[in-house]
């Protein structure tokens, strides 16, 4: 079964807080969203393997660790995730970066898909779906459907934000996609956006209305 992770670092939520704010203009919002991201790699990837190298320090031969070489990928869902893709790559730099292009239709809620490039080899791949909202889980939803259906075996979600109603979704429905979260919210308003939220994403970060 898939794990929720609610990341409560001070620093995740103090940052956190800055974002939800509405006086928070464009320029800080992004740049608050890019520090949050990098802070919740740092928590998501604390389960990565290690191997042992031997390596010269200038006292002594020494074994010491490094990472053991698991291959990543990061998947923003279009548009806000790629607020969080540079975060993430400042402590992965070697991920590959794959895109999923969806909108939420605003009358239906529906998610529509309208763009897919991934890297050729997602099914060996420790994929990480970026989007800073969960809110009915419709767009994570689809998202994840069409990694799978390329292959993708290996899936974590990682969120600013989400509704119980979308967290729901994924568990019902990807049960093996471990969920992180910088914040689990209320609730979900009649236009199905998260409660208190931060409003929306896409708009505040690319400052369109
Ligand atoms: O869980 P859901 O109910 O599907 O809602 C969440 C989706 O809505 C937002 O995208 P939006 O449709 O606003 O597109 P944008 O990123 O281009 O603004 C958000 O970034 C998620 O992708
Ligand atoms: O609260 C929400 C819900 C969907 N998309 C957003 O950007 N914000
Ligand atoms: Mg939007």
């Amino acid at each position: 079964m898939g794990h929720v992770h609610v990341l409560d670092h001070p620093l995740i939520q103090h940052k956190l807080t800055h974002i939800r704010d509405k006086s928070t203009g464009t320029k800080e919002f992004r740049e608050l969203v890019d520090e949050v991201a990098m802070l919740m790699a740092f928590e998501i990837t604390r389960n990565l393997p290690l191997q042992e190298t031997t390596i010269e320090t200038p006292v002594m031969e020494a074994k010491a660790k490094v990472l053991a070489g698991k291959k990543i990928g990061l998947i923003p869902i279009l548009r806000a995730g790629l607020g969080m893709v540079d975060g993430v790559l400042k402590l992965i730099p070697a991920a590959k970066v794959g895109h999923v292009g969806l909108y939420r239709d605003p009358e239906t809620l529906k998610p529509v898909e309208y763009y897919i490039k991934l890297p050729s080899d997602i099914e060996e791949r420790e994929l990480i779906v970026i989007d800073p909202m969960l809110a009915t889980g419709g767009s994570a939803n689809d998202a994840i459907a069409s990694l799978k259906k390329r292959g993708a075996k290996n899936i974590r979600l990682m969120c600013l934000i989400a509704a119980p109603e979308g967290v729901d979704v994924i568990k019902k429905e990807h049960p093996d996609v471990d969920i992180y979260l910088g914040a689990l919210d209320e609730k979900l308003d009649d236009h199905a956006y998260i409660v208190p939220g931060l409003g929306d994403a896409g708009d505040r970060l690319f400052g369109t209305k």
